[in-house]
């Protein structure tokens, strides 16, 4: 069942955020408030008492158009689109409530797909309209596509690695974009050359003719993302690299995002179906 009216809010998409004490939560929130038509309705986190006494969420309640809601579990979503940028533990605390009122749903938090809760993600795509997005750029997803028609001209010969530099802080390493790159490179140079080239992480040694397609992950400093891919033959070396230089685009995309998922049928999309790349 969706929200009731709120004279104050008709016409503004609601939204709740999953995540709201981390960096994506706060600036999809702060992103939010700069959105005449959007209106956070909902904000989920382990420690909602933590939210409700930090002074930019309360001044920012304050003045939106309705009071939000901080929750530490969603019972029944007050929000026309759900947004979740935390962690996988996350999932049990608000897609039960989106089974039970299906909910369209914009998911980015890494390393879901490994996690049992993802079912529940699944099974709701059924129902509505799910955005599952390991990377919300739309760099990224270009760069995806140059991966896999490169990987078609590339010679066997040619070794190819992934690097992933985030912020110190940063919980996986590597990342779920490095290892959807990885994962790309295999399939597509497997596919050229009717070969194998196994994943390895951490870059061990490898002999020359070794085909596997390594894995590496730098955390330091306080940016935001950056992903290479390599490719390497005798003499020369290719060098693709994608840098996020703003936690604020992101966020911004992420509610572009959001309002396009509503408009969808059930399913699950990723950002290739928002942004039209084939
Ligand atoms: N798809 C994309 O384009 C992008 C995806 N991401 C992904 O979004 C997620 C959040 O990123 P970011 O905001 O930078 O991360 P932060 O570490 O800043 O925030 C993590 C959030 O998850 C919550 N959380 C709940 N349970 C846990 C737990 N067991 N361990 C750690 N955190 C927990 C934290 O709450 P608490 O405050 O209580 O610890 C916090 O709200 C990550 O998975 C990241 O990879 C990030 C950027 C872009
Ligand atoms: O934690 C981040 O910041 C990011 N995580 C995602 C990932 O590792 O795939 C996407 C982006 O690189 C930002």
């Amino acid at each position: 069942m969706l929200p009731s009216k709120n004279p104050m809010t008709d016409g503004a998409l609601t939204i709740g955020i999953v995540g709201g004490t981390g960096k994506m939560g706060r600036a999809i929130f702060h992103e939010s408030l700069n959105r005449e038509d959007m209106s956070t309705s909902l904000i989920l986190a382990r420690r909602a008492d933590l939210l409700e006494a930090d002074r930019s969420f309360t001044a920012a309640d304050q003045e939106a158009r309705s009071p939000i809601q901080f929750l530490t579990t969603v019972d029944k979503p007050s929000c026309r689109v759900m947004i979740d940028f935390s962690h996988p533990s996350m999932m049990e605390r608000y897609v039960p409530a989106l089974l039970r009122s299906p909910t369209p749903l914009v998911i980015g938090t890494s390393g879901v797909r490994d996690h049992p809760g993802f079912a529940g993600i699944e099974q709701l795509s059924r129902y509505a309209p799910v955005l599952a997005a390991t990377n919300v750029s739309l760099g990224m997803s270009i760069l995806f596509h140059m991966v896999k028609e490169i990987s078609k001209l590339m010679p066997i010969s040619y070794h190819a690695e992934v690097l992933d530099i985030h912020q110190r802080t940063k919980r996986e390493a590597p990342g779920d974009t490095a290892k959807k790159l990885a994962q790309t490179l295999a399939e597509c140079r497997g596919k050229a050359h009717q070969a194998e080239f196994p994943i390895v992480m951490n870059g061990e040694s490898r002999g020359e003719g070794d085909l596997s397609i390594g894995v590496q992950a730098l955390r330091l400093g306080y940016g935001v993302g950056e992903h290479t891919v390599y490719f390497a033959g005798p003499g020369e070396r290719l060098e693709l690299t994608h840098r996020v230089f703003d936690r604020s685009i992101l966020a911004k995309t992420v509610l572009s995002a959001a309002e396009w998922i509503v408009d969808q049928a059930p399913g699950l999309y990723d950002m290739n179906d928002f942004y039209g790349i084939i």
